[in-house]
């Protein structure tokens, strides 16, 4: 599967399949690897990563390392090795860098560039070329960085970095990671401590590994409010790294589990940090069997291997509070609610509009297709569960459109098994942006 404009869409189905069953184990975290290549990319000396997660959206980061400087290697064995630049070190590329699909390596990137005497281009593909970068663009612009981009902030964008750059306190207006750490590391190469305030709580990979590569960085947690700072000019130590299995990737599997009588499926090595794990404490409020064995420690992360059953699940009324926990699980937790008893009712997601789609309407739009019934509000969907009656399906000859969308076109793969005749989806390629080998597991799960 590639996402690459050349090739032509993979139009599939994805049929009910019997119970689900055995043991697989998920590829490695996405936040975890971009930042294992970023970070390896700035220390001086070598970086050894094993479990990165080769999926389209870390191979652009990587390249983008690479057209900077840093010498990026895979071995036999699937050991990544870095030799990083140094902090201040990053060297102007020669070409734009080409971002394909991914928010993360765009918007941690331009961070990076920033504080550096640099020039670069981001450009990337139909759908990140409508991803709002002005919330990044804000607080970059204020440590002295300068854009040239269109009127609505979007890609393709040149941003010109600066060093020394000006050191900033940012209390971020939007609940998120990738702004949070582009403000981070940008602050890596400025002189002074840069600080980011976080009123909601989101992951934090990015202050474990900062500390991990030896930063003088530090949180304090105020009045609910996490206030973030972060000593520049670090130096940073090359690390060896594991990275845990994605919670993200996982939760497709659990979901097809919780989903299709008579399944009990063991997922291995899934990481568990609280900032990232909400989906399954809410699938076991709904009355998901979701047992964690081997409770253990990887790379600084908490990670479990997950036994999971079919169960009959009821809706419920989602915090949103839990909303940054599992930001990008909502495609899938749609597809449980719709074959739950009752109503589930989601708020506080307006973030799901600018994603690789806009996730609420399309979740809407290819529920409404195979067969589900709920409302769409402007900040969450209001889903009227089967009980636990398979969907429909899609008809012959209609397909739900995935929009350059992995995480849409996963869950649909998901409502499709636990479906009577299938669900057709337009487009399998985005898959590969995140989970290169979802649909090999999904078949050996399947028997
Ligand atoms: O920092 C990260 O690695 C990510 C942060 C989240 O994005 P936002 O920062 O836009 O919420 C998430 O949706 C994305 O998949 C990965
Ligand atoms: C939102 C996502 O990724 P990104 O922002 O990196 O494109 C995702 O993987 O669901």
């Amino acid at each position: 599967m590639s996402a690459s404009p050349d090739s032509p869409p993979q139009p599939r189905r994805f049929s009910p399949p019997g119970a689900l069953s055995g043991t697989i184990r998920v590829p490695g975290d996405k936040s975890i690897s971009h930042r294992s290549l970023m970070l390896g990319a700035l220390a001086v000396g070598e970086t050894r990563v094993t479990g990165l997660l080769e999926g389209e959206d870390v191979l652009a980061t990587a390249a983008a390392m690479r057209q900077m400087g840093a010498t990026i290697t895979r071995e036999d064995d699937g050991t990544w090795s870095i030799h990083g630049v140094g902090v201040g070190g990053l060297l102007q590329p020669a070409a734009p860098l080409d971002m394909g699909n991914s928010g993360t390596s765009t918007r941690l990137l331009m961070g990076l560039v920033a504080s550096h005497a640099i020039t670069a281009t981001f450009v990337g593909d139909a759908s990140l070329s409508k991803r709002p970068m002005r919330r990044v663009i804000d607080p970059l612009s204020q440590i002295g960085a300068e854009f040239e981009a269109s009127e609505g902030g979007t890609l393709p964008l040149t941003l010109r970095g600066i060093s020394p750059a000006v050191p900033i306190t940012y209390r971020l207006p939007v609940a998120s990671a990738q702004v949070k750490s582009a403000v981070l590391l940008a602050g890596l190469n400025t002189a002074g401590t840069t600080t980011v305030i976080e009123p909601v709580p989101t992951r934090d990979h990015s202050e474990r590994m900062l500390k991990g590569f030896g930063a003088d960085l530090s949180v304090e947690e105020k009045d609910g409010e996490r206030i973030i700072t972060l000593k520049g000019e670090a130096e940073l130590k090359p690390q060896t790294i594991t990275v845990p299995g994605d919670p993200s990737s996982a939760a497709f599997f659990v979901v097809a589990a919780l989903l299709v009588p008579g399944s009990d499926v063991l997922i291995e090595n899934v990481g568990l940090n609280p900032t990232r794990a909400g989906l399954f404490g809410v699938l076991r409020q709904m009355g998901g069997s979701i047992e964690e064995v081997n409770a253990r420690e990887v790379g600084g992360e908490p990670v479990a291997d997950l036994r999971v059953r079919h169960s009959m699940l009821r809706g419920i009324a989602v915090d949103p509070a839990v909303a940054p926990s599992m930001i990008d699980e909502f495609p899938v937790l749609f597809v449980a609610a719709a074959l739950a008893e009752g109503t589930t009712t989601t708020t506080g997601l307006d973030e799901l509009r600018v994603k690789e789609s806009d996730r609420l309407t399309a979740m809407a739009e290819a529920l409404t297709l195979a067969g589900a019934k709920f409302e769409e509000h402007e900040d969450g969907l209001t889903i009227h569960g089967t009980g636990g009656d398979p969907l429909p399906g899609t008809g012959e000859g209609a397909a739900v459109v995935s929009h350059l969308d992995h995480r849409i076109a996963m869950s649909m793969a998901v409502a499709g098994l636990a479906s009577r005749n299938g669900v057709e989806i337009d487009d399998v390629r985005p898959i590969a942006t995140s989970f290169p080998n979802f649909i090999a597991l999904m078949e050996s799960l399947a028997g």
